[in-house]
């Protein structure tokens, strides 16, 4: 629904006079839509009447509004937005003090959004505050067919974990989509990235739902959020791989334990379909973030690490971890990386990414705080050596030291040339990099790995 603000011209015709003015004179630099949409998610008339639904803007609308993503010929736009949040339909309506075509065009508003909404767009408002009552039980009727994975019970409610149908499964899925187009960076429509494919039966859609222990009639069933699981064959064994494809939980409900419960939640789906490994396809920094925190505190409790992260600190005490010319440094030993592969289905580049938490984490709890400043020379030589990989490559062989878990003494790892032996993610290789940005990575990764010590032991 598009309006257009009345005129005050004829109160105040030498503002209005300089307004013109200054909106003719200028080049129109076009409107981020970021600055110009608020989208609200409603339940109830007075929710979307009193502005008191759960709001937010700071969204990612690239790839809707052209190529350059603004928008043009607008003056005072102010888009809402508001989305059910019980049936995932939305209405909008459109303002703005002026439209004109001040050189770039005018940006045709309802077509970008329709791009963005598919047909879960209600035109008419009274129709939207109908489905407030209408379909306040849609999400009950979505999920009945679906199987609870797991459940927990909060005050008044159970948080149960629900296995969907590949077709209910891809109903609800179409409505939800535009939610994690705004919201999941780097997943958009241009990119293709979001579809699944109901005719694979790797896929599977599950549901984050609050239940209220009271079922009448006025209590709604609730989605609070969801996540796609990708199954496909390892070979040679043809154990099944699980990668986690997309997770979204929904703003209102983020920074509760959500996430945590559903990655752990994931994990067992791994363990108990005996899958080879679980891994996660580009996970966003803040989901990398809660994934290293729950595996690093899962193996600070295994058995078998503990001889291997003391023999590392054995190292980095008499400082002969960071004096190599040769890299990698601090790698776990390769047994140890498989034997947390087969007991929480970690992968080896999320092990590797855990493993420098690990030893710093013992590393602080031990008193071993002389080798800290050891430990982050070391750190800090492997982000280096990551960024300026191919001056650091060789094309002949490389030894090196790891520790072992095998002999107390030290065994080594013979590198073929060609690459560093370097698998851990995150970093951007860029070889004509300054040396200021690689300190920026170094810092980056430091504070990472602090944080999450900080998340799991307060230290
Ligand atoms: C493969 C991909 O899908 S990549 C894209 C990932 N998804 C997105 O980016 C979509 C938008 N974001 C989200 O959906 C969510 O923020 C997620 C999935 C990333 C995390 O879900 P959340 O429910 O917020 O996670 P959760 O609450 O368990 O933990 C988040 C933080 O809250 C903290 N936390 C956990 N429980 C509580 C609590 N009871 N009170 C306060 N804080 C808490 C955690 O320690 C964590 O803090 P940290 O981030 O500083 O380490």
């Amino acid at each position: 629904m598009i309006m257009e603000e009345d005129q005050k011209a004829t109160e105040d015709p030498e503002e209005e006079a300089r307004k013109r003015r200054r909106f003719t004179d200028i080049e129109d630099l076009g409107l981020d839509p970021k600055d110009c949409i608020t989208v609200y998610l409603v339940s109830t008339k007075e929710e979307m009447d009193g502005g008191n639904g759960f709001q937010f803007n700071m969204l990612d609308f690239s790839g809707i509004f052209g190529d350059n993503g603004r928008i043009y010929g607008y003056q005072g736009l102010k888009i809402s937005i508001w989305m059910n949040i019980l049936s995932f339909q939305s209405f909008y309506e459109i303002n703005f003090e002026k439209r004109s075509n001040f050189g770039k065009g005018i940006t045709d508003l309802e077509p970008c959004l329709k791009i963005l909404f598919l047909d879960n767009l209600v035109d008419n408002k009274d129709d939207f505050i109908e489905s407030f009552s209408r379909d306040s039980h849609y999400i009950r009727d979505i999920i009945s067919s679906g199987n609870i994975l797991c459940q927990k019970s909060t005050e008044g409610h159970e948080i149960q974990i629900i296995r969907m149908g590949i077709e209910d499964a891809g109903y609800l899925y179409v409505r939800i989509v535009p939610l994690v187009v705004l919201l999941v960076e780097g997943f958009s429509y241009k990119l293709g990235s979001i579809s699944i494919d109901l005719n694979d039966e790797g896929w599977d859609l599950y549901l984050l739902i609050e239940k209220p222990v009271d079922q009448t009639a006025n209590n709604q069933d609730r989605l609070l959020g969801f996540f796609t699981v990708y199954r496909f064959y390892h070979y040679p064994d043809g154990l099944s791989r699980l990668r986690l494809n997309l997770i979204l939980v929904l703003p209102p409900y983020q920074h509760k334990g959500y996430g945590s419960y559903v990655l752990h939640a994931i994990n067992d789906i791994a363990i108990a379909g005996d899958a080879y490994d679980l891994t996660i396809k580009k996970p966003s920094k803040e989901l990398q973030h809660l994934r290293t925190c729950i595996d690093v505190l899962q193996l600070l409790c295994f058995d078998p690490i503990q001889d291997a992260i003391n023999a590392t600190i054995s190292l980095l005490e008499q400082g002969k971890l960071s004096n190599k010319a040769s890299l990698p440094q601090l790698l776990p030993p390769m047994d140890v990386v498989e034997d947390a592969r087969k007991t929480f289905r970690i992968n080896k580049s999320q092990f590797l990414q855990c493993w420098e938490a690990l030893v710093y984490l013992c590393l602080n709890s031990y008193a071993h705080a002389e080798c800290v400043e050891e430990y982050f020379t070391v750190i800090s030589n492997r982000v280096r050596a990551k960024i300026l990989g191919t001056s650091s490559r060789s094309s002949g062989k490389k030894v090196i030291d790891i520790p072992s878990t095998v002999e107390s003494k030290m065994s080594f790892v013979m590198f073929r040339g060609g690459g560093d032996g370097n698998e851990f993610k995150g970093v951007d290789v860029d070889q004509n990099i300054g040396e200021d940005h690689i300190k920026q990575l170094i810092d980056r990764r430091l504070e990472e790995i602090k944080l999450i010590a900080k998340k799991v032991y307060g230290t």
